[in-house]
């Protein structure tokens, strides 16, 4: 019996549902696709046939397709280039040619030249009479309208076929989003287009190359309506006119407050009625409803519903409302800093009130710690990575093996490489420098990077190996593995990877894992702290 079954639901057409138990983080199920296409942004720097990233080959026909070998070439061809490539060479749209036609207009135009995906995508719902109404209609239509022409077809009146397709493709389709790339593509898979949304998802899609791994988030039961987050990353393809391309709101995610959900989820044609549109809930108070243990956790967020935007009713508001988001950064380091500074003083409110996990300040340290990572200053970087994962993680994301979790237990084991060695810059703040130089020689560094590695390739079991950030923690460990001297740490790390329940287990993790980090995280505070001061001059 497959793991998962579509039913008939009162009320939302169809839903997904659960025909046996899974635990969380297990793996509910592999779809492989049936629309897979790179955003326009990203044509010329990943392969569209399997979409990861490198240097890729143009297609010397149309230069509207990239390969990174001749494999994902003759694959692609087989599948969907053989047509699609004619067609792209042939014709031209004014001044459009194959290669700058918007996504939507590719997806479109793969569907008509394919009767497999035609008839694929023909029971999905498309709320064509409901998008007639929006602003974005005459968009979609132009777009219908090009696909339809770079497709061959004759005869207007049959056009409002391809808009159809057109509105099924943008209410069932996944951006395909990457933890390391962003928004990369769009996916669709007919049978996991059928889980509906919630803002408590109990489920999480992952993209791992061509695949989509549904993964549960919590406990769910046979029987149960597996719910995903439609706003985790964008779900459909932004609605771009010709002529624009990029991804559009990539700062959405689901702890947004609830007018840009409600913003976000329009397009979909309902009205989310989750726990948490009905009662405003903030990140916070989320999360204390869900909450659950974890072995691998390097934060204790046990005491969560002390924290005061679960208690007190103004910080309450306040996580509930904030709605800012990171304005775009600029390149240079100085400039980056200076605008780094003014955007923490904006949000200062947010810091004063412990509300980390509230945006923009999550974005606003992942930017930081990359900021000091390019100035080579590894040790600031890893304090405020460490913050990250104790503060906003835990809170914005429940399970311990959410990409974005495993992506900063990444860069600290990454960063703890180079603190380790004691390489690279320190300015000179003051005692600041000195603590975090003191902490991290009273660390043992070098176990510290290789239970966070174990802990990101253990959270990637199966299908999840294959992930780039898996496949480089793995390589990572080996060489860790090489170093001498270090039998007694490998005896306590070896018996705490095969058995992380065990009682000396986890009072070796919390001591070695959860207390290290945890002193790094409060350090980072005040790195953060003197980024909000003016008087300071570092750039
Ligand atoms: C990707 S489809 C999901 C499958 C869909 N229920 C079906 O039967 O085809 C998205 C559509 O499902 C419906 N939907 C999804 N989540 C919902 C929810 N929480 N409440 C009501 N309708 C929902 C909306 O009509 C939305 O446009």
């Amino acid at each position: 019996m497959p793991p998962i079954e579509t039913r008939p639901h009162p009320s939302k057409h169809r839903a997904l549902h659960a025909t046996q138990p899974f635990k969380p983080s297990q793996i509910i199920h592999t779809f492989h696709p049936l629309i897979l296409h790179p955003s326009l942004s990203q044509l010329a720097s990943v392969c569209t046939h399997c979409l990861r990233p490198g240097s890729p080959r143009a297609c010397s026909r149309c230069h509207a397709a990239y390969y990174c070998n001749t494999s994902c070439q003759q694959a692609a061809w087989t599948a969907v280039h053989s047509k699609e490539c004619k067609a792209l060479q042939q014709r031209k749209l004014g001044s459009r040619t194959g290669a700058d036609l918007p996504t939507p207009v590719r997806a479109l135009l793969q569907t008509l030249l394919n009767k497999e995906i035609e008839d694929g995508i023909a029971a999905l719902d498309g709320h064509t009479e409901e998008r007639r109404k929006t602003k974005s209609w005459p968009d979609l239509e132009m777009m219908a309208m090009a696909a339809w022409a770079f497709a061959g077809r004759q005869g207007e009146s049959n056009i409002r076929l391809a808009v159809e397709l057109l509105c099924k493709i943008q209410t069932n389709a996944f951006h395909r989003w990457d933890v390391d790339l962003g928004q990369v593509g769009v996916f669709l898979e007919p049978t996991l287009a059928m889980a509906n949304h919630s803002c408590v998802p109990n489920a999480v899609v992952q993209f791992v190359g061509r695949k989509a791994i549904l993964r549960a988030e919590r406990p769910i039961q046979a029987g149960d309506e597996i719910e995903i987050s439609y706003t985790g990353a964008f779900r459909t393809i932004p609605p771009s006119p010709p002529g624009q391309t990029g991804p559009v709101n990539t700062h959405a995610d689901y702890t947004m407050p609830l007018s840009a959900r409600k913003e976000a989820l329009e397009q979909y044609s309902f009205e989310c009625t989750c726990a948490r549109c009905k009662g405003d809930l903030n990140v916070y108070q989320v999360r204390t409803a869900y909450l659950y243990p974890s072995t691998y956790s390097v934060a204790d967020v046990s005491g969560g519903d002390e924290h005061p935007a679960v208690t007190d009713k103004t910080t309450q508001d306040v996580a509930a409302r904030y709605t800012a988001e990171p304005a775009r950064l600029p390149d240079s380091l100085p400039a980056r800093y200076a605008a780094l500074k003014a955007q923490y003083r904006l949000s200062r409110r947010l810091a004063d009130a412990r509300l980390w996990a509230v945006s923009p300040v999550p974005q606003l340290l992942a930017e930081t710690a990359i900021y000091f990572a390019e100035r080579d200053d590894f040790p600031c970087a890893l304090a405020v990575t460490a913050l990250a994962a104790t503060s906003c993680d835990p809170f914005r994301y429940a399970a311990p093996f959410h990409p974005v979790r495993l992506k900063n237990l990444f860069m600290m084991a990454k960063l703890l490489a180079n603190t380790a060695e004691g390489t690279g810059n320190t300015a000179a703040r003051g005692g600041l420098d000195q603590k975090l130089q003191d902490t991290l020689s009273n660390i043992d560094q070098v176990s510290l990077c290789q239970m966070l590695l174990i802990m990101v390739i253990k959270m990637c079991p199966g299908e999840l190996a294959d992930w780039e950030l898996s496949v480089a923690a793995r390589e990572m460990l080996a060489d860790i593995g090489k170093l001498p001297g270090r039998e007694k740490e490998l005896s306590l790390i070896n018996a705490w990877a095969a058995d992380g329940d065990a009682e000396a287990s986890r009072l070796f993790f919390e001591y070695a894992v959860v207390r290290q980090v945890g002193v790094l995280a409060g350090i980072g505070m005040e790195v953060v702290g003197i980024l909000e001061a003016d008087s300071v001059s570092k750039g």
